[in-house]
């Protein structure tokens, strides 16, 4: 459903490799957790394959289509929760809602149904009326996470997701995640929680100074890892 092949992205004129040479293949009904420290590459990769950043080389693909040839087609696939919820601050949160509903074409009655189910799920519904302005960052969070969901897209790639939500909305959105990997979506997040990354990905991938230093299963990385017994101890391992 997505994949990367020998992308790479520098910034500063070449002087910040920010990602070398990457490869990733993600399966349809995958969840994918991208794991990695501070400033290892994982933003710069999540911008690249929703078409935000071009990359200097390599090829993204998304299904059958090449992200960067053919961008809409691609885009009409993809939700994408950014790290940094800053969205439309003159809007009223229902104002951006319905905006992200008429670009993903959603129907009305669909729309309102969706609408009320997630608002409801994320406690918010009653924020909805007020300036996206006035929200504290988990609104915000909250506001973009039922945005992006609205499409029910096939590839969903969020970019640290669980930051400024409070322990019920994480809990729910991880449902949802597992939920629309079992009807056969993929799920692309990176995260710091690494409990969060070991409890419910099928796969994981820990980036390091922009190279891809462990791919597979919790179990495969445990295999490689000897015995290093915990993500938290393969990790620190791998990316010191
Ligand atoms: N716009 C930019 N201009 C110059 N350098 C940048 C830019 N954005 C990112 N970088 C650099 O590229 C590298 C990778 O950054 P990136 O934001 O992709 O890391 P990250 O893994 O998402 O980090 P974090 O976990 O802190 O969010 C870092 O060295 C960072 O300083």
């Amino acid at each position: 459903m997505l994949r990367l092949e020998n992308i790479s992205k520098s910034y500063n004129k070449g002087a910040i490799k920010a990602v070398d040479n990457i490869n990733l293949d993600i399966k349809k009904g995958e969840i994918f957790g991208f794991l990695g420290p501070n400033g290892a590459g994982k933003t710069t990769t999540i911008k690249m394959i929703v078409g935000l950043l071009k990359p200097d080389s390599g090829k993204v693909t998304v299904g059958t289509v090449d992200a960067w040839q053919e961008p809409i087609e691609a885009k009409s696939m993809i939700s994408y929760v950014p790290d940094n919820p800053e969205i439309y601050d003159r809007l009223k949160g229902i104002e951006y809602l319905n905006f992200m509903g008429d670009m993903y074409g959603i129907p009305k009655e669909e729309r309102e149904k969706k609408l009320n189910y997630y608002l409801e799920l994320f406690s918010i519904k009653d924020a909805v009326g007020d300036l996206i302005a006035s929200y504290s960052h988990g609104m915000k969070q909250k506001i973009v996470l039922t945005g992006a969901l609205l499409s029910n897209p096939d590839l969903f790639i969020l970019d640290e997701p669980m930051v400024g939500l409070d322990p019920k909305s994480a809990f729910n959105l991880k449902e949802i995640m597992r939920k629309m990997c079992d009807e056969g979506k993929t799920v692309f997040f990176s995260t710091h929680v690494l409990e969060v990354a070991e409890k419910l990905c099928d796969r994981i991938a820990i980036i390091n100074k922009g190279k891809i230093v462990a791919l597979g299963t919790m179990e495969e990385l445990k295999a490689h890892a000897e015995e290093k017994q915990s993500l938290e101890n393969i990790f620190l391992e791998l990316t010191e």
